[in-house]
């Protein structure tokens, strides 16, 4: 199969498409980024990777960042996590708060924002303000260490936290049911820096190098398929059933237009395209997938021989 010509032919399909979504306004940066670019990385279980289009521009991950947060808490605190934040579908917008007041300011998972501000507490419990950022970059550094290295936005991070009055309110509404730990404005400052790394699709797609579990890869954590399988349900919000239908691909999406799939034990894949559609979820990225899915047959609900 011939990956690199099959992303050629997306990367210039997806250049004639006129309506490229919606930036998200209510982060100011994130409107200032060329709703134009478009790029896509691959890399195999065998380690080579492909690349198309603007692979080597660095994004701003935003949400998919849960993913590494959720890995870290798992690999240090272990099981105990599931007693503070849960692992079903919300079925609402990654900030809504509706479901906090009847479920107890306990979050349905990891991946919507209550979900990923209790993972932040979680970490900044086990080390500290500055070991938190620390080991979070640190760990997504591990994940390829071939990579360049990767760093905090820390004027997007601030940015956010100025302006982020919603995830404010969730911490301090989850926090009246002493299910945040550490005072608000640490947990949020830990949760935006999260957020603000930036990465390329080609730096994207080597970090995801460890979900997809290839024959070659290290030793995989015995928490990755519970995370691919969050992926897969919770992964894109209220968007996630029409994600797992239209792609069958575990993947987790972010507000800058990011979104990392997992082909398990075949391929890690990172797709950025900075428009949204109404889940705030990538528009071409999403439709990208579909076509990457189509064209190779890699989506698990497929039968396939790696
Ligand atoms: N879906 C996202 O990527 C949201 C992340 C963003 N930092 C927020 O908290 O709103």
């Amino acid at each position: 199969m011939d990956i690199a010509a099959i992303l050629g032919a997306i990367v210039n399909e997806m250049r004639g498409i006129a309506d490229r979504g919606m930036l998200p306004g209510y982060i100011p940066p994130l409107t200032q980024v060329d709703p134009q670019r478009f790029g896509m990385a691959v890399t195999m279980a065998d380690g080579r990777m492909h690349v198309a289009g603007d692979a080597d521009e660095a994004f701003s991950i935003q949400s998919i960042s849960k993913v590494y947060a959720l890995m870290l808490a798992l690999e240090t605190c272990g099981d105990p996590i599931w007693q503070r934040v849960r692992q079903e579908p919300s079925g609402t917008a990654f900030n809504s708060i509706v479901q906090l007041e009847s479920e107890h300011g306990i979050p349905r998972n990891p991946f919507i924002n209550a979900g990923a501000l209790v993972i932040a507490d979680i970490l900044l419990t086990r080390f500290g303000a500055e070991g938190a950022r620390a080991r979070f970059l640190q760990f997504i550094r591990d994940r390829d260490d071939a990579l360049p290295p990767i760093a905090f936005d820390e004027d997007m991070a601030r940015v956010e936290y100025e302006s982020g009055f919603r995830n404010a309110a969730l911490a301090n509404y989850m926090r009246t049911f002493g299910n945040i730990e550490n005072p608000v404005d640490a947990v949020l400052k830990q949760y935006f820096l999260q957020c603000s790394v930036t990465m390329s699709c080609r730096q994207l797609a080597g970090t995801g190098r460890g979900l997809m579990r290839g024959r070659t890869a290290e030793p995989a954590s015995r928490h990755v398929p519970t995370v691919l399988a969050l992926m897969m349900m919770c992964g894109h919000y209220d968007g996630s059933g029409a994600f797992a239908v239209r792609v069958g691909l575990p993947g987790k999406s972010g507000v800058g237009g990011g979104i990392l799939a997992i082909v398990p034990g075949i391929a890690s894949i990172a797709v950025w395209s900075p428009g949204l559609n109404a889940q705030g979820n990538s528009l071409l990225g999403t439709l990208a997938l579909e076509k990457l899915v189509r064209a190779t047959g890699w989506s698990v609900f497929t039968p396939h021989c790696p």
